[in-house]
C-alpha cells in the first residue's frame, strides 16, 4: 500500500470569517488537481462530518528525504466552529493539530473570536498561517492597497506573539458569498504553496499509551460501530483491547481504516476509523478512548500555570473557572502559588514536593526572571479542585476560562493555561497528597512587652489569642521594637501571654522600666513621653495552607 503521512491543519477564526468555505475550497481544489495528475492515485480524503475534510498531494520535495517511505501527504483540515459558545470544541480541536490556519475576514480585521483563536493557537500550536478571506468584496482598484494595509496590521498584532512574521495570504474562498455569483475567479495557488512550504514532519511516536480523540461515532450494518478520530498518542493494532473510560467499558479492535483503506495499526497523528462490535454509537458522540487504564479519572491536581495576556480581569485564588483539562471542561476552584528561587534546569515545569511555595492571592501576568527587587515569582503553579471528576491524560493541557462572560462583551474569556503535573486520582489520594504540598502564607503577628521577669526573660501580651496553642510557636524568633532579638519559650498563664527569652539580655533602661513585678504594667502610649513608647514584639512566620494541623514554621 502506498504510505501516506497525515498532517493535521486546524482552520480557526471568528464566526462567519469563511472557515468552512475555505476548507471546502481547499479540499476540492487539491483533490481535483491530484486527480488530474494521476487518476489512479486519486485519494479524495474522507469527508467526515463535523468539519473534518481532507485532501492529499504527492509528498512535497522538501520532505522527501525525511520521509523516504511516504509517497503521499494527507492534509486533514479540522474546520473548527467559530461561534463563541463552541469554544470548548475549538480547544479540543486545537489539541490535535500540527498547524493552524487563522481565517480573518479582510473587511473586519481581528474580531473577538479571532483573538481567542490566536490565544488558543499560541497555547496549542507552533505553526500558523493567516488567511485574509473575502478579498472579492474589496473593489479591484483598492484591493492591493487594502491587502497590504491589512497584512501590516496583522503583522503588528502578531509582533508580540510566537507567530511573529508568520505567512499571511489573501484569498477569496467563496467569491460572491452564499449567492455564489462572484464574477471573478480566484485560485488558492498561493495559499497551497505557502501551506506546502510550511508543512513539516511532526515527530510521531508509537510508544506510550494509546489515546484517541473520537469526533464521530456511527454504526455500519453487518460490521459494527466505527469511531473516527485522531490518535493523540501511542499506537493500536487490530485485536488490541481499548477502553472507553467515560463508560468504563473495554472493547476489542475489530478493524481499522485509514483513508478508506484497511490497515493493521495506527500511530500518533493518524486519523482513522476504529471498528468495534456490540457498542451503541449513541453512547459516545465525542471523547477519548485509550489503552485500558491509561486515562486516570482525577478529582483535582497540581498544574503549572501562566496568565493569558489578553485576559482583562483579575485571576484570583479561590475563584471558580471553567477548567478544560485535555478534552473535558468542568467547573473548578484554583489556588495559585509561586516559586521565587531560580531553577538551574531553567524553564522546566516540574513541581517539587520538597520545595516551599508562596501562596498568591492572584495570578501574576508573567513569570519573570526573579532578578533583583522583582516581586514576581519565577514559576507559578496552582492546585485545582474540580466540581466533578474528569478523565484526562497525564500532563494534559489545562485552560481556565470564564465562559459565562457575555459573549458580546468583546472580551477574551481565556484566563490562564498550563499543564497537569500531578493528578489526584481519588478523593482519598487528594486528602493524602494535599498536606504534602508546601504552600505557605507569610503571617506577621504583633504584641506588646508587658514586663520583664528578669534580665533575660520578658512576658509578652496580645501576640496570641487565649485559645492559641502557643506550643506550636515555641522556639520561633521574635524581634522587639527596642532592638532585642528573642525566642518564644512557651505560654505564660492561661490568657495567651507568652514567655520570651532574650539570649543577649534586655537593654538596661528597658529592664528598669519594665521590671518590678507583675503589678507594674507596661506604660500606656498616651501617658508616656515619645521616647517611652510601648515596646512591640513582632513574630513573622510561615503558615502552610494544606497542612491539616496548620503547622507554622519560621521564615
Ligand atoms: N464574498 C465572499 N463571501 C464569502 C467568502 N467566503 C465565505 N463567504 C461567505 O461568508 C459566510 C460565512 O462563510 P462560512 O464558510 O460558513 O464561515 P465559517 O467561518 O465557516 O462560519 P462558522 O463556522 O459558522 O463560524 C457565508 O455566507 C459564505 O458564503 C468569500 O471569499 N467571499
Amino acid at each position: 500500500m502506498m504510505a501516506t503521512f497525515n498532517f493535521n491543519v486546524g482552520v480557526l477564526g471568528h464566526v462567519d470569517s469563511g472557515k468552512t468555505s475555505l476548507s471546502k475550497a481547499l479540499s476540492t481544489v487539491e483533490s481535483t488537481a491530484s486527480f488530474d495528475k494521476n487518476p489512479q492515485s486519486r485519494e479524495r480524503g474522507i469527508t467526515l462530518d463535523l468539519g473534518f475534510s481532507s485532501f492529499s498531494v504527492d509528498i512535497p520535495e522538501h520532505l522527501r528525504a525525511a520521509a523516504p517511505t511516504c509517497q503521499r501527504l494527507q492534509y486533514t483540515l479540522v474546520d473548527c466552529p467559530g461561534h463563541a459558545s463552541l469554544i470548548r470544541t475549538i480547544i479540543g480541536g486545537a489539541q490535535i493539530i500540527d498547524l493552524m490556519i487563522l481565517v480573518v475576514d479582510i473587511s473586519k480585521g481581528v474580531q473577538t473570536q479571532t483573538a481567542e483563536c490566536l490565544v488558543i493557537g499560541e497555547i496549542t500550536c507552533d505553526h500558523m498561517i493567516v488567511v485574509l478571506n473575502k478579498v472579492d468584496l474589496v473593489p479591484q482598484e483598492k484591493r492591493e492597497a487594502q491587502v497590504e494595509k491589512m497584512k501590516k496590521r496583522m503583522h503588528k498584532t502578531l509582533e508580540s506573539t510566537k507567530f511573529k512574521g508568520c505567512p499571511i495570504c489573501a484569498v477569496a474562498a467563496k467569491p460572491g458569498g452564499s449567492e455564489g455569483n462572484g464574477s471573478e475567479s480566484f485560485v488558492l495557488t498561493e495559499l497551497i504553496s505557502i501551506l506546502s512550504d510550511n508543512t513539516y514532519l511532526p515527530k510521531r511516536e508509537s510508544s506510550g499509551p494509546f489515546i484517541f480523540s473520537v469526533d464521530h461515532c456511527f454504526s455500519i450494518r453487518g460490521q459494527g460501530t466505527v469511531m473516527t478520530g485522531t490518535t493523540l498518542s501511542g499506537s493500536v493494532v487490530i485485536n488490541d483491547t481499548i477502553e472507553i473510560p467515560s463508560m468504563k467499558v473495554t472493547k476489542k479492535v475489530k478493524s481499522i481504516q485509514m483513508f478508506k483503506k484497511p490497515v493493521d495499526s495506527i500511530i500518533q497523528g493518524d486519523r482513522a476509523g476504529i471498528c468495534v462490535t456490540q457498542f451503541d454509537p449513541k453512547h459516545l458522540e465525542r471523547g477519548l478512548v485509550c489503552t485500558p487504564g491509561a486515562l486516570p479519572t482525577i478529582y483535582g491536581g497540581i498544574i503549572s500555570v501562566e496568565k493569558i495576556g489578553y485576559y482583562k480581569g483579575l485571576v484570583n485564588s479561590k475563584a471558580k473557572f471553567h477548567i478544560t483539562s485535555g478534552h473535558e471542561t468542568v467547573m473548578g476552584k484554583v489556588s495559585f502559588f509561586g516559586l521565587y528561587e531560580k531553577d538551574s534546569a531553567g524553564n522546566n515545569y516540574e513541581f517539587d514536593f520538597d520545595k516551599d511555595y508562596v501562596y498568591q492571592e492572584e495570578l501574576f501576568r508573567k513569570s519573570s526572571s526573579g532578578e533583583g527587587e522583582d516581586p514576581h515569582p519565577v514559576k507559578q503553579f496552582a492546585v485545582i479542585e474540580y466540581e466533578r471528576p474528569v478523565t484526562c491524560p497525564e500532563r494534559c493541557l489545562v485552560i481556565g476560562s470564564k465562559l459565562d462572560t457575555d459573549i458580546h462583551a468583546n472580551m477574551c474569556r481565556l484566563a490562564f493555561h498550563g499543564r497537569l503535573l500531578v493528578g489526584f486520582q481519588d478523593s482519598q489520594y487528594q486528602q493524602a497528597v494535599l498536606p504534602k504540598v508546601r504552600v505557605y502564607k507569610t503571617k506577621v503577628r504583633e504584641g506588646l512587652v508587658e514586663r520583664c521577669n528578669d534580665e533575660y526573660t520578658v512576658i509578652g501580651k496580645n501576640l496570641f489569642k487565649k485559645e492559641t496553642n502557643i506550643q506550636n510557636f515555641a522556639g520561633m524568633k521574635v524581634a522587639l521594637s527596642s532592638g532585642e532579638q528573642g525566642v518564644i519559650e512557651g505560654g505564660f498563664g492561661q490568657s495567651g501571654k507568652v514567655k520570651i527569652r532574650i539570649p543577649d539580655g534586655v537593654k538596661p533602661d528597658i529592664y528598669q522600666r519594665y521590671s518590678g513585678g507583675s503589678k507594674k504594667k507596661a506604660p500606656k502610649a498616651e501617658d508616656t513621653p515619645s521616647d517611652h513608647q510601648p515596646i512591640k514584639i513582632s513574630l513573622t512566620f510561615k503558615r502552610y495552607m494544606y497542612d491539616p494541623e496548620r503547622k507554622m514554621k519560621q521564615t
